[in-house]
């Protein structure tokens, strides 16, 4: 496991810096609003590299505008104003030379409900890579077979691999979604909620896809199950209206946590 740097923390400002080879992403006072009301409140956290780390909270806490920052996906709404800092592999990304395109194959993202596009399960996968850059048809389907095999479907799929990604089930099109973001080797994958709309064995089947993943990437994860929350990450921030309340090693903040209200909420107390 990671050894933070500095682990202080106050009921105001819980920080742990980890060591610039050990962090991934670092976020540093960083402030959001939609339409001035704010949804993240000057929070400051690092994101240790190849570890999964959960967000969690209450709903409206503000964990997926967090993830969504992470990506710039709040660029194209007039309505969100931030300041503060994000910083990638210790690149800011809302720095003017920082391309955002290629930001967004550095950071992959996976939402709630899977959406594999309208076409095969092959052309799914390659969709980003075409987008990319032009590949020898032997080089794009071995990327293509990585990518299924690190998403734990290339047996599932390998005889029909141009057949409609519609035809397969929930489990499958989310593990096709995972796939697709695989194939442009991001540094970072952000996942929504990813299992929330899928059965128990599907869901376990992306909790152990998730632990396998973070010997390539580094993984953050948005969840309200807290038994999957303990089960898959490193590391845990716990949110309450937009701020950043506790975060440390999984084991300590759900076995230990240093705030009542953490444990409230662990505990189901606060909901
Ligand atoms: N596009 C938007 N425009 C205006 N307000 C928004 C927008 N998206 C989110 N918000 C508000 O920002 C706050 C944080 O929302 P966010 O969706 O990030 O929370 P969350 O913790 O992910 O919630 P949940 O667990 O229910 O998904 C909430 O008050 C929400 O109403």
């Amino acid at each position: 496991m990671l050894a933070p740097l500095t682990s202080a923390q106050s009921s105001q400002t819980p920080v742990i810096t980890f060591a610039p080879e050990q962090c991934c992403l670092s976020i540093n006072q960083f402030h959001l609003a939609y339409a001035g009301k704010p949804a993240l409140r000057d929070l400051t956290l690092d994101v240790p590299r190849h570890r999964v780390t959960a967000f969690i909270g209450p709903s409206g806490c503000g964990k997926s505008t967090l993830l969504r920052a992470i990506n710039r996906l709040h660029d194209l709404n007039e309505s969100v104003s931030h300041r503060g800092y994000i910083a990638l592999e210790g690149q800011d990304i809302h720095a003017p030379q920082m391309n955002v395109t290629e930001l967004r194959r550095r950071v992959g993202m996976v939402f709630q409900t899977p959406n594999p596009f309208p076409m095969s399960i092959y052309e799914n996968v390659a969709f980003g890579l075409r987008l990319q850059r032009r590949l020898p048809k032997r080089k794009r389907d071995d990327i293509i077979e990585w990518a299924l095999t690190s998403a734990a479907l290339w047996d599932e799929v390998k005889d029909r691999l141009h057949r409609s990604a519609w035809q397969l089930s929930g489990g499958q099109q989310q593990r096709l979604v995972i796939a697709r973001t695989l194939a442009v080797q991001p540094d970072v994958l952000l996942l929504d909620e990813p299992a929330s709309a899928l059965d128990p064995i599907s869901t376990l089947k992306i909790e152990e896809l998730i632990r396998n993943l973070k010997s390539q990437l580094t993984l953050v994860l948005v969840t309200h199950n807290m038994q999957q929350a303990a089960r898959v990450s490193d590391y845990t921030a716990f949110l309450q209206n937009g701020e950043l309340v506790e975060f440390g090693l999984t084991d300590q903040v759900f076995t230990n946590p240093r705030l009542q209200r953490t444990e409230n909420y662990i505990t189901g107390r606060m909901t």
